[in-house]
């Protein structure tokens, strides 16, 4: 099946600020990113705070160009498209749903006039097909009718959140990308917006790529699950087995603190901070937190092998055995202290 959207060597580079000023110094955001994403399928992307994860997600969907690899929407690369091809074909394709809809939404415009927007550019529809399309979009979110001349302000957040993700859904993508769509909610909706996007997602055969710090959401969620460190794709895997087969030590790492998933066990420990993403250390960027690591880890950064079952992948020297246990990890951590090699 072809891929609604594949990245390919992308790499995004910013210059670092400092005081609001520019530096010399360069924030390696994203760093040769290869991926693909199937029609239907949900993608999610985890990894700590700055490891890229926005800057994925928005690559994806257009919104940041690549300093250099390509981005292929239905195997056409979209930044060699003319800009007005470019745009038809990011908004024909995919829509976005952002963390804080407070302030994702135009606060002047009505709710008939946010979800309208989107058809106005693109010129879809007669003007009565694009009112009745306003209509269908807030059946869709489960938005009462009565709130299509309300301003976002006059929303509760959920419903709010409801709006944004009917905007995304306005020219009917085949991917929506939802970059930490509930963080910004109530504890009390967030099961409400999940349901729905989940809803979404099998009643329209939407392809997902959600983005969140929830793992437990996430694993939940998705059938493919990223794991991102200091800009770099590190594994693949299949949802299912994140929890206890995943290969790369810092995959095990982080699910390993999530309460609930696994027995309670203590996690497994990762001493020291994530490096600055202006000075990446040489080779594996997470040797310098990884009881694992040894000489060759500061070398080089490995390529990807290929784990069972098929389409479970990993970068990584020393990978964690097949069969290991968290709490053997956890065993291995205590005896062999990280060191700098
Ligand atoms: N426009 C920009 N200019 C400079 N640096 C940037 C810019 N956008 C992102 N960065 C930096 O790029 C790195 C990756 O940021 P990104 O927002 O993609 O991470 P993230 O994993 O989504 O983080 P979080 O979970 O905190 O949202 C960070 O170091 C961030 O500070």
């Amino acid at each position: 099946m072809n891929a609604i959207v594949e990245l390919s060597g992308a790499h995004v580079v910013h210059k670092a600020r400092s005081g609001g000023l520019f530096t010399r110094d360069r924030v390696y955001a994203l760093t040769g990113a290869d991926l693909t994403v199937a029609p239907g399928e949900t993608v999610g992307v985890v990894g700590e705070s700055g490891c890229g994860k926005s800057t994925l997600a928005k690559v994806l969907v257009g919104v940041v160009r690549p300093t250099s690899g390509t981005v292929s929407f239905q195997g056409r690369d979209l930044w060699s498209m003319p800009p007005a091809e470019r745009r038809a074909a990011v908004g024909g394709s995919t829509g976005m749903i952002f963390q804080d809809p407070s302030t994702a939404l135009n606060r002047r415009l009505t709710v008939r006039q946010i979800l309208r927007d989107p058809l106005d550019v693109h010129g879809r529809g007669t003007k009565p097909q694009r009112e009745e399309r306003v209509r269908e979009l807030m059946s869709l979110v489960g938005l009462p009718r009565a709130l299509a001349d309300a301003l976002p302000g006059q929303l509760s957040g959920g419903q709010r959140q409801r709006v944004a993700i009917a905007r995304a859904l306005a020219l009917d993508p085949g991917l929506v990308v939802a970059d930490e769509p509930t963080s910004a909610l109530d504890v009390s909706v967030r099961a409400q917006i999940l349901n729905l996007l989940l809803d979404l997602k099998e009643r329209l055969g939407l392809a997902l790529v959600f983005v969140s710090h929830d793992i437990q959401t996430v694993r939940r969620m998705s059938d493919r699950v990223i794991t991102m460190y200091l800009g770099r794709i590190v594994e693949e895997s299949p949802a299912a087995d994140v929890t206890d087969r995943a290969r790369h030590p810092y995959t095990r790492a982080l699910f390993s603190a999530t309460p609930g998933l696994l027995d309670p066990i203590d996690p497994i420990p990762l001493t020291g901070p994530v490096p600055s993403a202006t000075r990446p250390p040489s080779g594996c960027p997470f040797r310098t937190r990884c009881w694992k690591a040894d000489g060759v880890c500061a070398d080089r950064m490995p390529d990807f092998s290929a784990a069972s079952p098929p389409g479970h992948r990993f970068r990584c020297h020393h990978p964690v055995e097949e069969d290991a246990s968290t709490r053997d990890l956890v065993r291995q951590n205590h005896q062999s202290h990280p060191r700098e090699p």
